[in-house]
């Protein structure tokens, strides 16, 4: 029909809009796999002046030269006020969980300089969908200097990773972007729980509400020195074991969720400094592990203000509520994000979310995160409910 053309997202085994309610499609791989000795065995062609390179992330200087180009030509919010500023220790944590390729951390220079001006990463994840737990690819990081703009570079980068994750014997992904294309699984809303409202609406993230000031804001916002449940305490090595089952357990109620092992909990739930935060409730009486929730770290470079450079943004990451109330929980676990100087708190109302948004003092977002599968189909748009899948 009309509306705008995907010149290439509609060459690709993605859920097409024309085919929007066409419940006749059956759920599941759009393409059947490829024998591996079909899949191209050499790189797509970039522009001649640009070159391909595979990024070791453990190399400090080019862990460097990642952190510097995501820093300037990363995410902006849609006012161009705020830009994903992913620290080089969240990068090396997000980019190397178990069974991670150095080969899908991928980057292009251009020839001359070696500068890097462009890069794409995917990392292995078990995700299930439904009752099928599918090896797959989760794609993140797509980003172009803003100087190749609208080169159709995207659409090179994305074949050659798809390329990569191919020879690996994976034939599905997972994403999420702020923009619409062919076609979301879900699309599932932010919201912002302010914990430092003067600065909030210092750097203009915040305004302050209709006949409000700022100390009754301030007051508004305020949050006990101590968390109030017993038993709550950070996560321990020694706790992989039973915040594996009771993650396991709580994640299985989703249509889309991680099928994590003990490995993958080990690595993306354990606490890492100025990363991620993970806390649980040990019961004082039977030392049963019944509740846990963690967010993780991700700043805002503040673009334009002579006050502020960064903004703290903590973001819900997995939590999961068997005894203790999530409200309860939640707030335990602003109450910590506060004492360690967050200016906000940010969550999607994915999984059981919306049940503690409103109450906790939560404000709506002003955009939207769609959730994405390539070469697989989901027969109806999910609820952000029925989502139990958060990327970073
Ligand atoms: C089996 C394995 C499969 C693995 C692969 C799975 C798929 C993984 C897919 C990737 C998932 C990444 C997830 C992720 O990283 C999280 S979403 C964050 C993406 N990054 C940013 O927003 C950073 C700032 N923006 C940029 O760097 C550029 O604007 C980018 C690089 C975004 C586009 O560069 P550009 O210079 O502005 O544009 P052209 O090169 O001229 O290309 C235009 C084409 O690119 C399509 N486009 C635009 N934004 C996109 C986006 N966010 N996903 C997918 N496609 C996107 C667009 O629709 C158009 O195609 P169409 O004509 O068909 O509409
Ligand atoms: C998920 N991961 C793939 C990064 C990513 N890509 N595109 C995005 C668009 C929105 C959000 C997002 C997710 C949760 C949230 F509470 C606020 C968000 O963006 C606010 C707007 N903003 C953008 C930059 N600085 C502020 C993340 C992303």
């Amino acid at each position: 029909s009309l509306g705008k053309k995907h010149k290439f997202w509609e060459t690709q085994p993605v859920g097409q809009f024309k085919d929007v309610g066409d419940t006749s499609l059956p759920e599941g791989p759009i393409e059947p796999t490829t024998p591996l000795s079909e899949v191209k065995q050499e790189p797509y062609n970039l522009p001649s002046l640009y070159e391909w390179t595979t990024c070791d992330i453990d190399d400090e200087d080019t862990c460097t030269e990642i952190y510097n180009l995501l820093t300037n030509n990363y995410v902006e919010d849609d006012e161009n006020m705020f830009r994903f500023n992913y620290s080089k220790e969240f990068l090396r944590w997000a980019l190397r969980p178990p069974g991670y390729f150095k080969s899908w951390h991928i980057g292009v220079r251009v020839k001359v300089s070696k500068k890097l001006v462009a890069f794409i990463t995917g990392v292995p994840a078990k995700i299930r969908v439904r009752d099928e737990v599918v090896n797959m690819a989760e794609i993140n990081f797509l980003c172009v200097h803003k100087k190749l703009r609208s080169k159709r570079l995207a659409p090179v980068m994305i074949k050659e990773i798809t390329r990569r994750v191919h020879l690996e014997n994976i034939w599905q992904a997972a994403y999420t972007a702020g923009v619409v294309l062919p076609t979301p699984i879900s699309t599932c809303q932010y919201w912002h729980r302010s914990l430092n409202p003067k600065k909030l609406i210092d750097v203009g993230f915040s305004r302050l509400g209709a006949r409000m000031t700022i100390s009754r804001t301030i007051k508004l916002y305020k949050l006990p020195e101590s968390t109030v449940t017993p038993g709550f305490r950070k996560m321990e090595l020694r706790d992989v074991p039973a915040v594996t089952r009771l993650i396991r357990n709580y994640l299985s109620q989703f249509v889309v969720a991680p099928d994590f092992d003990e490995n993958d909990v080990e690595h993306w739930l354990l606490p890492t400094e100025n990363v991620v935060d993970s806390y649980l409730v040990e019961s004082p009486e039977t030392h049963e592990v019944t509740d846990f929730c963690s967010f993780y770290t991700l700043p805002s470079s503040i673009l334009g203000n002579q006050n502020y450079s960064t903004l703290k943004a903590a973001y819900s990451y997995y939590n999961v509520s068997t005894q203790t109330p999530l409200l309860q929980l939640m707030n335990d676990a602003l109450i910590v994000a506060k004492r360690k100087d967050y200016d906000v708190f940010n969550a999607l109302d994915i999984m059981q979310n919306a049940s503690f948004l409103k109450e906790l003092k939560f404000g709506p977002g002003d955009g939207q995160l769609h959730y994405y599968l390539y070469n697989y189909r989901i027969r109806h748009t999910l609820k952000p409910s029925e989502l139990g899948l958060v990327l970073l």
